[in-house]
């Protein structure tokens, strides 16, 4: 039952929609996934992940979305690069560094592509925009 029909409704976050990524370091290379959709985003490379739920942290964000997305069990470290604003200050993208657990081998189950970049590859693939500041803080930690 509407109670007070006439109150104006909030249809917009208050916080900024919180997006995690992990940057996958095995052998010295990083993952990169490739966007399958939506149109205007497929054939952009990302890092694996998405929106944190409501009720999940963001390490468990991650651990599900890598589950989902590749098959594989992670062990989320670090922080790599800052906070990136997005749409319009709606979104802010979060990406740690993560490792395989139990020799897990990812697995493009949403992606088009997936491709192991070393630090001489890192720009050999055109990264969704918001990244750019990331693959650059990546780099010291490639060999
Ligand atoms: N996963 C991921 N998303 C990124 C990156 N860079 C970037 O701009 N984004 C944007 C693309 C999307 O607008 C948004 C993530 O949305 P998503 O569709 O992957 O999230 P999700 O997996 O939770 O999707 P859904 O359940 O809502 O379908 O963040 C990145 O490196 N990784």
């Amino acid at each position: 039952m509407d109670l007070a029909p006439w109150l104006p409704v909030q249809t917009e976050r208050l916080m900024p929609r919180i997006i995690v990524g992990a940057a996958i370091i095995a052998d010295g290379r990083v993952l990169a996934c490739e966007r399958a959709l939506p149109p205007e985003m497929a054939g952009k490379w990302e890092f694996p992940g998405g929106k944190v739920d409501p009720g999940e942290t963001e390490v468990q964000a991650l651990i599900r979305e890598c589950q989902e997305e590749l098959g594989v069990n992670v062990a989320v470290g670090a922080r790599v690069g800052d906070d990136i604003s997005m749409l319009n200050g709606t979104a802010v993208l979060k990406v740690y560094v993560a490792t395989l657990l139990n020799g897990d081998q990812p697995l493009p189950l949403e992606h088009s592509d997936l491709r192991w970049l070393g630090s001489k590859e890192l720009y050999s693939v055109p990264w969704l925009p918001a990244d750019a500041p990331i693959v650059t803080a990546l780099e010291p930690l490639l060999p």
